[in-house]
């Protein structure tokens, strides 16, 4: 391979899960940001860390794909760390998250696919522009605010245009400090809140740079992320509003919500189905891992019964206590409890469901988890995922303690982006 950094000129043949083409030189792998298959490109080395591969930025297209189309987000080709696919036709973009998730299921899930057909990624409704209810954004020395860089630490100004409309009017007017950030979410009345989150501690920098173990305790909650900076309210009083169905939530602006407009109304629909096809009904105890704020509890309670499930009781399980206390709001007299902790620490203690709904963040449940809730012996799981590979290595993991996959979706719940989110039910 030429020097690292040096341009190089190749040939995609195929896309990865995490949204790169995928080429070859001298015999190496070599993944390309920004770059289709079937197109020809020149290509810049971004990092040659590593023996087995490499990875490359686009610099030219030297023969595009027919599927590339005009940039539709100015800040992703400004350089922010959004809108990674914002340069493929969406439908097109969509069978390639179908096709990267059918190979993880195979590679890593190791699932026959001649057998079981991977799903086709769906719209989740809507366009694929003004989805994004939340966001964050970094403000520079200068007052401005924006998204951090694709690659770098570099704030980018230019508009993103994955928010729902109104959600970043006048940023720069809002009167965050410099080196803050600006968390925003919109309910759905509509209302924008926005608050300034103080710079981290220089404490809580260090433990971010520890490495991996580190990151990943500190991505476990936004809630518990957030709580030890401080937050000053620029609009609105910080408690988001979200409806789906006939129960109302409100959520802290620091808080987890589904990032897409749609996302709860149709997952919580898909949750429901997807226990039905399989044929699971009856009167049943669950329990809603990393459950949040409880939008799948209150799917499972309130449109079971028109599908022959009838939920007696929920254990609802997050480390979050501002989603515990909002699930407690809406929850009342409906026979949910929840629990706070960590659901590898807290299974054990809870009494044995016949249905599970499991929700982990991008890192998945882990083999531990999947473990711990085939031992409890549920008659069906429903497992939901916003990472490709983790959710083929936690699916993976249930067919080894005899779980069978009978029903798969997945949805464009990230438009214009490689992100996608996936649902299966599994039962024994
Ligand atoms: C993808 S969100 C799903 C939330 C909820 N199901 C929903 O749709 O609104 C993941 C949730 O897992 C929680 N969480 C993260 N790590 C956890 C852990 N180890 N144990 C329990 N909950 C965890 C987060 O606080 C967050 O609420």
């Amino acid at each position: 391979m030429s020097r690292p950094g040096g341009p190089l000129t190749l040939e995609v043949t195929a896309y990865a899960n995490g949204g790169a083409g995928i080429a070859r030189s001298d015999g190496r792998v070599v993944f390309v940001d920004g770059a289709l298959p079937g197109e020809r490109v020149r290509a810049r080395i971004t990092d040659d860390s590593r023996s087995s591969y490499a990875k490359a930025a686009v610099e030219e297209v030297l023969t595009p794909s027919e599927h590339r189309v005009v940039p539709r987000c100015p800040a992703a080709a400004a350089g922010a760390g959004c809108c990674d696919l914002a340069f493929v036709e969406p439908a097109y973009a969509r069978r390639l998250g179908a096709d990267a998730l059918a190979d993880v299921l195979r590679r890593i899930g190791r699932f026959d696919l001649d057998e079981l057909p991977p799903p086709d990624v769906e719209p989740l409704g809507g366009a694929s522009t003004g989805w994004r209810i939340r966001t964050r954004l970094a403000v520079g020395r200068d007052g401005r605010a924006g998204l951090r860089g694709r690659r770098s630490a570099e704030i980018v100004t230019e508009p993103c245009v994955a928010p729902v409309a109104g959600l970043l009017e006048q940023v720069d007017g809002l009167g965050a400090r410099p080196g803050t950030e600006i968390v925003l979410m919109a309910g759905t009345d509509g209302v924008r809140h926005a608050g300034e989150l103080a710079a981290p501690r220089e404490g809580d920098v260090r433990g971010r740079r520890r490495g991996d173990a580190a990151r990943r305790r500190a991505q476990r909650s936004r809630g518990a992320r957030s709580a030890h900076r401080e937050l000053r309210m620029l609009v609105g009083d910080g408690s988001v509003t979200h409806r789906v169905g006939d129960r109302s939530w409100r959520i802290p602006v620091t808080g987890f919500w589904q990032a897409h407009r749609n996302a709860p109304e149709v997952y919580s629909a898909a949750v429901v189905d997807l226990l039905a096809e399989a044929g699971v009904a009856g009167t049943v105890h669950a329990w809603d891992l990393y459950g949040g704020a409880g939008v799948f509890s209150a799917a499972l309670i309130d449109a079971g019964p028109s599908r022959g499930l009838d939920v007696a009781s929920v254990d609802l399980v997050d480390t979050d206590p501002s989603a515990l206390a909002a699930a407690d709001a809406v929850f009342g007299a409906d026979p949910v409890t929840t629990h706070r902790g960590g659901v590898a620490e807290t299974l054990a203690g809870l009494r044995s469901p016949q249905v599970v709904v499991s929700d982990p963040p991008r890192a998945g449940a882990g083999l531990s988890v999947v473990d711990g809730v085939a031992a409890a012996g549920p008659e069906a799981v429903v497992h939901v995922g916003c990472d490709a590979a983790s959710f083929a290595r936690d699916l993976g993991r249930y067919a080894v303690h005899g779980y069978r996959v009978r029903g798969w979706r997945a949805f464009d719940a990230f438009p214009l982006t490689h992100h996608i989110e996936a649902v299966a039910v599994l039962t024994r």
